[in-house]
C-alpha cells in the first residue's frame, strides 16, 4: 500500500533545488500585483494558481520559464523580497522540510532601483524572520542567468555573502544556445575562492551540457541531470551498462537535484513513472528530490516525494535515503551536515 501524504509530510526532508521566485502564494502575487499596479493574466488569486500551473504545462522550458515575468515583476522591493522569503521558509517548514536552500537570480530584481546586496539583504531578512523559531535551517543560492552576462559579478556577490547565509551559487535559465562555459571565468573564480556551486544541466540539453558542467566547469552539483540517462544502455534482462560519464557522475558521488514534476512540464520526462529517477535510484547514483518550483508545478516536497511513492513502490526507507542522500550533498559545513543527519533526520525516521 502506498505511504499517505500525512506520513510523507510528518517525515523531514531535505530541499537543495527550490526557486524562491517559483514558490510564491498565489494570494501574494494578487495582493503585490495590486500594490505596484502590474496586470496579472488572471485578477483573482483563487484561480491565478491554476493559470500558472497551466501555463507552465508547455512540454518547452522556454515557455515554462516565460511564466517567471509575473513572479519577478513583484519581486521588486526589498520588503517584497522579504515577505516571499519568509512565506517561502512558513511553507516549506509547514511541510516538514528541515533544511532548504532556496535560489533566485538577484540580477533579476534590481529594476525598480533595489542594488544586488540590498536584493540578498532582503531576502536573507525573510528568511531569519521564518527560521527564528526553530524547526528549519535555510541558506540561499545566488542564480546568475546564463543568457546575461553578470555570472562573475553574481559569483563575488555570493562570496561575498558567504558567511551570511548564502551557501553557493548556480547558473539557471535556458539551456540550449546557452552553454555553461559561457561562465567559466565565474566558476574557476568560485573554484579559487574554495566556494559551492551548482549548475542547470542536462534538462533540456542533453550529454554535452552535463560533461561541460563537470568538467570544464568543475559543478559540485547538476541541477536535474535527469539527461544522463542518455549514457546508460539497460539491456534487456535490465542490466545496465554506464558510458563514461555515466560512470563518473555515479564513481564520484555527483548529487543529481532530480525534480521529477517540473521535468514532466517541460517534457524533459514522460510522466513520474518514467522519470529516469527510477532507474537512477535503482542503479545507486547519488539522487535527490526537489520541487524546482513549487507555484508552476503545484507541488511542495510531500507532494514530490509522495508521487514517487505512487509510480515506483517506495517506502520510508527510500523516502530516509533521498534525505539523507540531500543532506550530505548541501552546501553546510561538514560538521552541520553531520548534526541535521544524526539529530534530526535520523530520529524523525526512527519515529515511524
Ligand atoms: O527548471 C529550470 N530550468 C532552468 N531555469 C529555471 C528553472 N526554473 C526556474 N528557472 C529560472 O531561474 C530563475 C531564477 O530563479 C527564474 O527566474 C527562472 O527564469
Ligand atoms: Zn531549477
Amino acid at each position: 500500500m502506498t505511504l499517505g501524504i500525512d506520513v510523507v509530510r510528518a517525515a523531514p526532508k531535505v530541499l537543495l533545488h527550490d526557486h524562491l521566485d517559483g514558490g510564491l502564494r498565489p494570494q501574494t502575487i494578487a495582493e503585490l500585483a495590486a500594490g505596484i499596479g502590474h496586470e496579472l493574466p488572471v485578477a483573482d488569486p483563487a484561480g491565478l494558481g491554476g493559470w500558472f500551473a497551466e501555463a507552465a504545462d508547455s512540454g518547452s522550458l522556454e515557455r515554462y520559464l516565460e511564466t517567471f515575468e509575473h513572479t519577478v515583476a513583484v519581486m521588486q522591493s526589498a520588503e517584497a523580497l522579504t515577505r516571499v522569503a519568509r512565506e517561502c521558509v512558513e511553507d516549506l517548514a509547514a511541510d516538514g522540510v528541515v533544511y532548504a536552500e532556496i535560489r533566485y537570480a538577484p540580477e533579476q530584481h534590481v529594476s525598480a532601483g533595489l542594488t544586488l546586496d540590498e536584493v540578498v539583504a532582503a531576502v536573507q531578512q525573510g528568511f531569519d524572520e521564518a527560521s527564528a523559531s526553530g524547526g528549519i535551517v535555510v541558506r540561499q543560492l545566488l542564480t546568475a542567468m546564463r543568457h546575461q552576462a553578470r555570472s562573475r559579478e553574481i559569483a563575488e556577490l555570493a562570496v561575498a555573502w558567504r558567511d551570511r547565509g548564502v551557501a553557493g551559487f548556480d547558473i539557471a535559465g535556458a539551456e540550449a544556445g546557452n552553454p555553461p562555459t559561457r561562465h567559466l571565468d565565474a566558476f574557476e573564480y568560485l573554484q579559487r575562492e574554495n566556494a559551492h556551486f551548482t549548475i542547470h544541466a542536462g534538462e533540456a540539453f542533453g550529454l554535452p551540457s552535463i560533461w561541460q558542467a563537470l568538467q570544464w566547469c568543475g559543478a559540485d552539483r547538476l541541477g536535474h541531470g535527469v539527461r544522463i540517462v542518455d549514457d546508460i544502455t539497460v539491456h534487456p534482462d535490465g542490466t545496465a551498462e554506464l558510458g563514461r560519464l555515466a560512470a563518473y557522475v555515479r564513481d564520484k558521488r555527483i548529487p543529481l537535484e532530480m525534480c521529477p514534476a517540473s521535468n514532466v512540464q517541460t517534457g524533459a520526462a514522460d510522466s513520474i513513472a518514467e522519470h529516469p529517477i527510477g532507474l537512477l535510484t535503482r542503479l545507486g547514483f547519488r539522487v535527490t528530490v526537489n520541487t524546482d518550483n513549487r507555484l508552476m508545478s503545484n507541488t511542495s516536497m510531500s507532494k514530490e516525494m509522495h508521487a514517487l511513492c505512487e509510480a515506483f513502490d517506495y517506502g520510508l526507507a527510500d523516502l530516509r535515503w533521498f534525505t539523507i542522500n540531500a543532506m550530505k550533498s548541501a552546501f553546510l559545513p561538514f560538521d552541520q551536515r553531520l548534526a541535521l543527519i544524526n539529530d534530526v533526520i535520523k530520529p524523525g525516521y526512527d519515529k515511524f
